[in-house]
């Protein structure tokens, strides 16, 4: 196994708050990981922490071989670290293009005079950056939308704009947060497929949900989190069957009424 990401032993606290006790884990080259956990059980924080936005009391993230905490945020995603965020932000005047190009421009950050000249060296830097926005818009299923406005497009296309601008940075791994919560249950099934096709190009995926179906179906292993703790790390099948994680969902005694009913079916 070749862990692009390691979770070594983290702990945060917020004053007198522990919110994360000793985690500790892997994400693996190429897989989907899932972290879950009910309310309030560390996942944004844990999150965080693992894209280099907060830095942990204890412990470290280690993401191809660099600590986090010792990495500037631009380092971060030039080693190929990319994160989308819960809202979304898209520029709504501009087209969908529009919103990739800046996203790209973003991030390879042409030279200055390049900027200010229309070298050719810079004409052609323009005309690779509108293939590679058209490439990507085709990727998340937008190419039909391309030249509509960004805040014309529904919520969840909004979000596959957000997606899409994760993907201008060519990274290596993407750490999505709650990437389907506002979206129905047809643009669901095919942010799944999306998912799983970003994946296949050697895109390893970490993901906080809480839709738990689209978890239970895009995982190759989920990692469940309660009270700050690690309570249980397997597959999709070892998860749902885990005693601990159904404790930790539905409260001891529901989950020994679940255990009773499925011992007695
Ligand atoms: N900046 C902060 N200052 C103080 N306490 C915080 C801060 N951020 C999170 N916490 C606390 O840390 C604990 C974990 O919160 P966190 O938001 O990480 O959980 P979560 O699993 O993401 O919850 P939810 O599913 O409700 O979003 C909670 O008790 C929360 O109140």
């Amino acid at each position: 196994m070749t862990a692009i990401l390691s979770v070594e032993h983290v702990g945060m606290r917020f004053g007198g708050l522990t919110a994360i006790s000793d985690l500790h884990f892997h994400v693996r080259e190429g897989e989907i990981l899932s972290l879950i956990g009910p309310n309030g059980a560390g996942k944004t924080t844990a999150f965080n922490i693992m894209t280099g936005f907060l830095k942990p009391t204890q412990g470290r993230v280690v993401f191809r071989g660099r600590d986090l905490a010792q990495t500037r945020p631009n380092e971060i995603a030039r080693l190929g670290l990319a994160r989308t965020f819960q809202r979304t932000s898209v520029f709504a005047d501009d087209t969908v293009r529009d919103n990739v190009l800046i996203g790209l421009h973003r991030f390879a950050c042409p030279d200055f005079m390049d900027r200010l000249l229309p070298t050719p060296r810079a004409r052609a830097a323009e005309k690779a950056a509108r293939a590679r926005a058209d490439e990507i818009i085709d990727l998340v299923g937008l190419a039909q939308r391309a030249e509509e406005k960004a805040g014309a497009l529904s919520y969840g296309e909004q979000r596959l704009i957000g997606f899409a601008l994760a993907l201008a940075t060519a990274p290596r791994m993407l750490l999505l947060d709650e990437p389907v919560s506002g979206m129905n249950a047809s643009e669901t099934q095919g942010f799944v497929r999306l998912v799983r096709k970003v994946r296949d190009e050697g895109v390893s995926i970490l993901l906080v949900e809480h839709d738990m179906p689209m978890v239970m179906e895009v995982s190759d292993r989920i990692v469940c989190l309660n009270y700050g703790r690690l309570i249980a790390e397997g597959s999709p099948a070892e998860i749902r069957s885990d005693p601990a994680v159904i404790e930790a969902y539905l409260g001891k005694s529901a989950a020994r009424l679940e255990h009773k009913e499925m011992a007695d079916a």
